[in-house]
């Protein structure tokens, strides 16, 4: 797959392009809505003997017009974002830099400048998509904007549960800590990447030494609490005990940063600096504050019963990307 980042106004000469379907959207998350968009531009592409591509943006227009909503975190980092939308088989992928002067083009400027100028012959988008300052752009007014230069094909709603699946709705199930319910709107469990960062090593003198985890982008995390998961080092997929919070035992929460801590099961490496994905699968419990230490220790041991419990009744199958 082919990235091109363009940054408004782009320069970008249509006739350096091959004849394109282009889906458009956000796609944060590349959720089971998202894969039907851009599957349909995959097949309609096929059909039209012609490339597929996706034009996604960043930041999120909604941290760049400052809405009351704004999320800077995201499911999806855009590199992840780029893999998943690389594994459905796309050819080109437009990253377009979104700026107050990019949400300024009228609809008709914006479908002049980034789909026919981009040499778009077919578009493919959700039911709901908009374009244009204000979002005035949608799915009836975009055949007149079309300048009969390419044609459309609008993806229906995606439901689930009688609920729209919608980015929104997933990162409300990740703050929430509903993690285990996620593949049946994202098609995957939720993954976030982190880099392994020294902590207070106390974790090795109760018996169970913790990786900690500084995440890289801007991942939503999850809410506080003990998580099964499985932890990919160097390669390898592990099963794991998380904790996510500030130790309550040990510090006055309003001290110290959120800190995020897996014990790897049966591993003993050292991986300080690595670079680690966590795949989240199952909320356990709330993080606590206990009495003692060993009232902690023995409830770490339960948690971490209760994981390998759980996570071996997860079938480690391709379609949810154990790769
Ligand atoms: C599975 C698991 C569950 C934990 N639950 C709690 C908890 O409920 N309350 C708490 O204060 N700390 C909890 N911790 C954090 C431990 O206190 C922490 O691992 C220990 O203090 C080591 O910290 P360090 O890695 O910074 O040295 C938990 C850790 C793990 C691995
Ligand atoms: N459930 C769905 N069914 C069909 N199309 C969808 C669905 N969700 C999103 N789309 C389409 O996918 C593209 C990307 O949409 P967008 O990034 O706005 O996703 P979203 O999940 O609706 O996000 P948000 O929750 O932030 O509004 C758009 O063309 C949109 O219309």
């Amino acid at each position: 797959m082919k990235i091109i980042e363009l940054k408004h106004p782009h320069s970008i000469n249509q006739q350096d392009l091959p004849p394109i379907v282009l889906a458009l959207g956000y796609f944060d998350g590349v959720h089971l809505g998202h894969q039907k968009v851009i599957k349909t531009a995959k097949a309609k592409a096929e059909e039209l003997g012609i490339n597929s591509a996706v034009m996604t943006f960043y930041p999120h227009p909604s941290v760049v017009l400052r809405k009351s909503n704004a999320h800077a975190a995201c499911i999806t980092s855009i590199k992840d974002k780029a893999e998943e939308i690389e594994k459905i088989g796309i050819d080109y992928l437009f990253i377009v830099d979104f700026t107050p002067s990019f949400a300024e083009l009228l609809p008709q400027q914006f479908v002049d400048q980034y789909i026919i100028g981009l040499h778009g012959k077919h578009v493919v988008a959700g039911f709901d998509y908009t374009y244009g300052r204000l979002g005035k752009g949608t799915m009836e007014t975009l055949p007149f904007h079309s300048r009969e230069m390419f044609t459309q094909t609008v993806v229906e709603k995606v439901v689930e549960n009688n609920e729209k699946i919608s980015s929104t709705l997933i990162r409300e199930l990740i703050l929430n800590g509903d993690i285990d319910t996620l593949p049946t709107y994202l098609g995957r469990f939720y993954k976030t990447k982190g880099i392994v960062v020294h902590g207070e090593k106390r974790g090795r003198t109760i018996g169970f030494p913790t990786a900690n985890i500084e995440h890289i982008d801007e991942y939503i995390l999850p809410s506080t609490g003990v998580y099964a998961v499985y932890i990919r080092v160097s390669g390898s997929w592990y099963k794991g005990v998380l904790n996510i919070g500030y130790k309550p035992t040990f510090h006055d929460p309003s001290t110290v940063k959120l800190s995020v801590e897996v014990h790897i099961i049966d591993f003993s490496d050292s991986i300080y600096d690595q670079e680690v994905q966590v795949m989240w699968i199952k909320r356990i419990r709330s993080e606590q504050k206990f009495n003692s230490i060993d009232e902690l220790i023995a409830q770490i041991q339960r948690d971490k019963e209760a994981a390998i419990r759980h996570l071996e009744t997860i079938k480690r199958d391709k379609n949810l990307h154990f790769v």
